[in-house]
């Protein structure tokens, strides 16, 4: 299958730190793929490479390239890039006084002109998204006033009105309870499209993404399958704690838990370790 994303020796240095470190891998149409690694790996750092965000692969420092369909990345317009890409990250734009039926429209403007009126297909289209995250009830609120996990859901609904090609998502389970974390990786991972997202928690990761990326400053270390990239040796080398690797007896999942090691949790004092230099 041909690549839709190919991201090629990208590296991103500053005078401090190497953010991103020689990274090269490709990516095909409908894989669902999570990005794994400690605090300060690169994660969030190869999301942005990943969609140009502001113009980031032209700043100094920055090397190789990143191409969308064999054109490379920097070279899209904005509004080309929003027709490929929805996302959702962390620190969402401020959008606060609006409601949420306006937030959810937001999602309809990269496939219109100002100047068209919303139809009862895009109606149908919020309506749709609103309710796959079980929030249709919610459309006439305002965004401000909703929790957490409520805004989260309302901005993975704006993502889905885009229909994208390619969804981003930099910790989606961020403020989410158990039920809507399981509820809307399981919604994400059925949609037929491409997803790339960010995933503190392996073992979600790996129930619902068919390939990890394994990153520890700045290097990709492993990139495969859940089982291949969660080994025990290769997570404890980066994360810095011995971790078992079972199988969940009712999904067939891979899963990973850590502890601490013998000697720490004999050791009374209140200090915490860190396994960064
Ligand atoms: N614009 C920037 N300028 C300088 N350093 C940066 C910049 N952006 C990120 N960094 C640094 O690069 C490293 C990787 O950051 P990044 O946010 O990509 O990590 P992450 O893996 O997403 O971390 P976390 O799990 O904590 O969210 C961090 O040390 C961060 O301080």
């Amino acid at each position: 299958m041909s690549a839709l994303l190919n991201v090629s020796q990208l590296s991103w240095r500053t005078s401090h730190t190497c953010i991103l470190q020689d990274i090269s891998l490709t990516i095909t149409k409908g894989e669902v793929i999570g990005i794994i690694g400690p605090n300060g790996a690169g994660k969030t750092s190869l999301l942005r490479c990943l969609i140009n965000q502001n113009n980031i692969l032209t700043k100094s420092g920055l090397s190789g390239s990143v191409h969308l369909k064999n054109k490379n990345i920097i070279n899209y317009s904005t509004k080309e890039l929003a027709q490929h890409f929805a996302l959702v990250m962390q620190k969402p734009d401020p959008i606060f006084a609006l409601s949420v039926q306006d937030v959810l429209k937001m999602g309809l403007l990269p496939h219109k002109s100002i100047f068209s009126l919303e139809s009862d297909h895009d109606r149908g289209k919020i309506n749709n998204a609103l309710s796959k995250v079980g929030l249709l009830h919610m459309l006439n609120n305002n965004f401000a006033t909703l929790s957490g996990g409520e805004q989260q859901r309302v901005l993975i609904a704006r993502a889905l009105v885009q229909s994208p090609q390619i969804l981003i998502l930099d910790e989606p389970t961020n403020h989410l309870d158990a039920f809507y974390q399981h509820q809307l990786l399981h919604l994400i991972s059925k949609l037929n499209i491409t997803v790339i997202m960010t995933v503190h928690d392996l073992n979600l990761a790996s129930s619902y993404c068919q390939r990890l990326l394994l990153l520890n400053k700045g290097k990709l270390i492993s990139d495969g399958t859940p089982e291949q990239v969660l080994t025990e040796t290769q997570l404890h080398n980066v994360f810095g704690l011995p971790c078992q690797q079972k199988v969940n007896e009712i999904t067939g999942s891979t899963q990973v838990s850590f502890y601490l090691p013998e000697t720490q949790r004999a050791n009374n004092t209140s200090t915490v370790n860190t396994h960064h230099e």
